[in-house]
């Protein structure tokens, strides 16, 4: 197992808020790693930091064990788009991507070519003139086409609608296959995302909160649905994450794994048993309090 990207300490701070508070994180090399959390979290924050285009206010971050910052070895392996993306007042398509070609050694011309059929990118119109989800477009080629050894996504596919945005996750996990490389994918769609992701990273008001392997998530919680009697039969005295009612049918969301004898009862009741969406887990870990990182003062961080 290798790391790519390492944090130990980092924090920053916009004035009184305290977007980020001291941050230590592994990414692992070739993987799809899962950056989650609400509005406000400190996602964009962090991805800024680790892609040098922000600096942090404390700690440190290596990228290949360097510090990414003003590094001109470090700096071409790594690809950050976002969803802000600036283009210059006249740019059209292809201009962005042969200032792309040039920032990025691996950068694949076929690859862009066949995207912007995929995403059919109007290859004339200037991007400031483009709609939203054709900006995206020209946005996630960028990122795929780049090939980088690092590869960030803030949501850069949120003006991209329900077709585009499986264009996207297709052909990047097409490529990833045949190209292994780190990506970093931050999106609120979870349920859309949770089958690209290996490995969950969630960030709630600044903390780092959970950092684990998708596949293990799979036993934090389990979903039971049956006869309401049935279900309680197994649910009582454990954490609930969610519960339905659907005339004498429940659909309840409990915390924990089941034992092998609670298994066997399951399979005896008839209830159905399903693994808990990762979306039904974030929501859990993330909805405990209400107040926001904005309301999280530098005071408060000293404690
Ligand atoms: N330039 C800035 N000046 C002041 N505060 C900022 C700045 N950038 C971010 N913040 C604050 O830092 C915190 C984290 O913001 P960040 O953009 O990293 O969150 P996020 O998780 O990416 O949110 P979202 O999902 O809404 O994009 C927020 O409270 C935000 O208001």
């Amino acid at each position: 197992m290798s790391n790519v990207i390492e944090t130990r300490g980092l924090t920053r701070r916009y004035g009184s808020t305290v977007a980020l508070h001291p941050t230590d994180l592994t990414l692992e090399k070739d993987m799809i790693h899962g950056l989650l959390g609400r509005n406000g979290a400190g996602k964009t924050t962090l991805m800024s930091i680790i892609t040098a285009q922000e600096w942090p206010s404390g700690g440190e971050v290596r990228v290949f064990g360097q510090h990414p910052h003003e590094n001109e070895q470090v700096l071409p392996k790594i690809c950050f788009v976002r969803e802000d993306q600036k283009y210059p007042d006249d740019a059209k398509a292809h201009h962005a991507f042969n200032a792309a070609s040039q920032a990025f050694p691996n950068w694949d011309w076929e690859l862009c070519h066949r995207l912007c059929e995929d995403f059919a990118v109007p290859k004339k119109t200037r991007v400031k003139k483009m709609s939203r989800g054709q900006r995206s477009a020209v946005a996630v080629i960028i990122g795929i086409a780049s090939r980088a050894e690092v590869t960030f996504f803030d949501e850069p596919y949120m003006g991209l609608d329900a077709v585009a945005r499986k264009v996207f996750y297709d052909r990047l996990l097409e490529d990833y296959a045949q190209h292994p490389r780190t990506i970093v994918l931050s999106s609120h769609l979870i349920d859309e995302i949770a089958h690209l992701i290996e490995n969950v990273v969630l960030i709630d008001r600044g903390r780092i909160v959970l950092d684990e392997p998708a596949e293990s998530l799979r036993d934090r919680a389990v979903t039971l649905m049956g006869r309401a009697e049935a279900v309680n039969e197994i649910t009582a005295g454990r954490e609930v994450l969610a519960h339905e009612a659907l005339g004498r049918m429940v659909r309840t969301t409990v915390m924990g794994a089941l034992t092998d004898e609670e298994r066997q009862r399951v399979r005896e009741l008839d209830l159905d048993m399903v693994p808990v969406s990762l979306q039904e887990l974030v929501v859990h870990l993330t909805t405990s309090g209400t107040h926001t990182a904005a309301q999280t003062t530098a005071e408060e961080a000293d404690r």
